[in-house]
């Protein structure tokens, strides 16, 4: 059984390059990390028909099932395994099946709003931004969802304009404030080694979470202190 112990935050807006970015160091550093899409914690819908579903609005905070994913996430971090449950973009709703993901020492959790909720924020020990124009963002979105979400181009555009833009401008993009790093464009070359290298650092490390290892550090420094303090007193 492994306890994680570097848990990695990546927003940005839809078509930023989250994903590509997230998959690059995932499988770069291999075993060792899991991959957390935010999307597979879309709520369930199963109540309303596929008509209904197209016009949910997914990119406010509200489509999603935020007490499931931290209940998930403190799962893994207490190392245990959780049972993910599995999106279908083409049909706007969960899959049937879910996934076993067993806890590993480096979690990858990504998408929209990874750094929206307070109590996921806490959670993560490095938290990124992908930044990318919008006007490149609405041109990736169009291809992959005409290709991979089986959708049409008026539907895309339309989509953007009433829910995906307007959800950016007032939850997303704001969310930037909480990154500690912000990456431009999505798959950089130089952003992607320098991430490989601090994941293999972690995974090869003590496997110490870094609020942890903070605690100790100042536990440490209070230490140093009082043997100084007793030190001066006994001279
Ligand atoms: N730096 C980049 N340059 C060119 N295309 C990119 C770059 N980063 C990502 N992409 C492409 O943009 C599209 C959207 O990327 P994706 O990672 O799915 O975005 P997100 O998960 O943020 O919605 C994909 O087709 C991906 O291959
Ligand atoms: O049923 C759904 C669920 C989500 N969406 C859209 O997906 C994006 C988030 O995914 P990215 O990979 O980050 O683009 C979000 O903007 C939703 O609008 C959807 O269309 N249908």
């Amino acid at each position: 059984m492994a306890y994680p112990s570097f848990v990695v935050g990546i927003a940005g807006g839809t078509g930023a390059g989250k994903t590509t970015v997230s998959r690059l160091i995932t499988q770069r550093v291999d075993d060792s990390v899991t991959r957390i899409p935010i999307d597979n914690y879309y709520r369930d819908l199963s109540h309303l028909d596929l008509e209904e579903r197209a016009e949910v609005n997914y990119d406010h905070p509200d489509a999603f099932e935020w007490p499931l994913l931290r209940e998930h996430l403190e799962t893994l971090l207490s190392g245990n395994s959780v049972e993910m449950p599995q999106y279908d973009f083409e049909i706007h709703n969960r899959k049937e099946e879910r996934k076993t993901v067993e806890p590993t020492d480096v979690i990858v959790l990504e998408g929209i709003l990874a750094l929206y909720d307070e109590e996921i924020n806490d959670m993560l020990d490095l938290r990124l931004y992908v930044e990318t124009d919008a006007d490149v963002r609405i041109l990736r979105r169009i291809e992959r969802d005409v290709v991979d979400r089986g959708r049409d181009l008026e539907g895309v555009i339309d989509q953007y304009l009433s829910t995906v833009k307007p959800m950016h401008e007032q939850f997303i993009e704001p969310s930037k404030k909480h990154a500690d790093l912000i990456i431009p464009e999505g798959a950089n070359s130089m952003a992607i080694n320098l991430l490989e290298e601090k994941l293999r650092n972690e995974v090869e490390g003590e496997g110490v979470r870094t609020w942890e290892r903070e605690e100790l550090e100042r536990e440490l420094a209070g230490e140093r202190t009082a043997d100084r303090d007793a030190t001066a007193t006994t001279e």
